[in-house]
């Protein structure tokens, strides 16, 4: 997909360590797989991200959310490597996105708002083309599954142009997930997906994060984020204003007597609860305490 093009390119000046991978070990299984440290984002007047940190460790399922312009976009594509770094840190799987950007690129997916394939490559070359370009061995197999479990099996001599928009999306899932990429980005990944397909892809996540992957999931839909999230990252005009566990936004939204993740949301982002939403800019504990 062209998606996956400029997510495997080394989109920036020459990274330290680009030309052929050497057969350094990978680095040491680390528990923390993304790391995001004061990462900013000018546009022009537009602070799109302001010194924004976070982590998400193996096994979990991040849900950022956050109001229109809160900045959500702007952050996966700048982990993605498709924005770049104006100021701050990126790690992947150990690998610092701006020294080592081509080791860091291998351990991440990405399933972009509105993927688009390539028009004149059939579903299958999509995924031999992701295969070559994160080098997966013995890829066959497991492209099979992945056609199967998106009902994509019958499609696979179609071209990316003759594609639907829900069978965009789950030619995207399959190329994400064909590496068993250590980090993955999702952005609204249920967009154009019928049921069976919204049905493959919850339990897809489920499964890649169960193998230890870290997932970023970011919707408006925090029926989605709350059922499958293990943790939660709220953003507000580029700003982190809650950063917790699923459970703590639940203890959050049951202290102020609300029944769902939408009071946690209202409450730090200055919503229908009306608190203060630079006083609600919060930490787990802090943001159940103010509820
Ligand atoms: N290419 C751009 N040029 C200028 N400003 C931009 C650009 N892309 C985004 N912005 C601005 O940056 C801010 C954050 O936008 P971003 O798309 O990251 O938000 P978002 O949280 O993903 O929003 P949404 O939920 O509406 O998709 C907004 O104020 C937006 O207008």
């Amino acid at each position: 997909m062209a998606d996956l093009a400029r997510l495997g390119e080394d989109s920036e000046a020459a990274p330290s360590d680009a030309g052929q991978l050497d057969p350094e070990p990978a680095a040491a299984p680390a528990a923390t797989l993304l790391e995001v440290e004061d990462l900013s984002k000018q546009y022009a007047e537009t602070r799109a991200v302001d010194r924004l940190s976070f982590a998400v460790r193996a096994g979990e399922i991040l849900g950022l959310v956050g109001p229109n312009g809160a900045g959500k976009t702007t952050t996966l594509r700048t982990i993605a490597g498709v924005l770049p770094i104006q100021s701050g840190r990126v790690a992947i799987a150990g690998y610092d996105l701006a020294t080592a950007e081509r080791r860091a690129k291998l351990q991440l997916a990405w399933v972009p708002d509105d993927p688009q394939p390539f028009e004149a490559m059939t579903v299958d070359e999509h995924l031999e083309f992701t295969a070559a370009l994160y080098r997966v061995g013995r890829w066959r197999a497991r492209a099979e599954e992945l056609l199967a479990r998106f009902e994509l099996l019958e499609k696979r001599g179609a071209l990316g142009g003759e594609l639907s928009r829900g069978m965009r999306q789950k030619l995207a899932f399959c190329c994400a997930w064909l590496p068993r990429p250590r980090v993955v980005l999702l952005d609204e990944p249920l967009s154009g997906l019928d049921p069976h397909g919204i049905r493959s892809a919850k339990a897809a996540i489920r499964d890649l994060a169960a193998e230890g992957s870290a997932i970023v999931l970011s919707s408006h839909l925090l029926d989605l984020v709350e059922e499958l999230g293990t943790h939660l990252l709220v953003l507000r005009r580029g700003r982190k204003v809650y950063d917790g566990t699923m459970e703590g936004a639940h203890r959050a939204a049951a202290a102020a007597e609300g029944t769902s993740l939408e009071e946690v949301f209202f409450a730090v982002t200055g919503g229908e609860l009306g608190r203060d939403p630079e006083r609600a800019t919060a930490t787990e504990g802090e943001a159940e305490g103010q509820a």
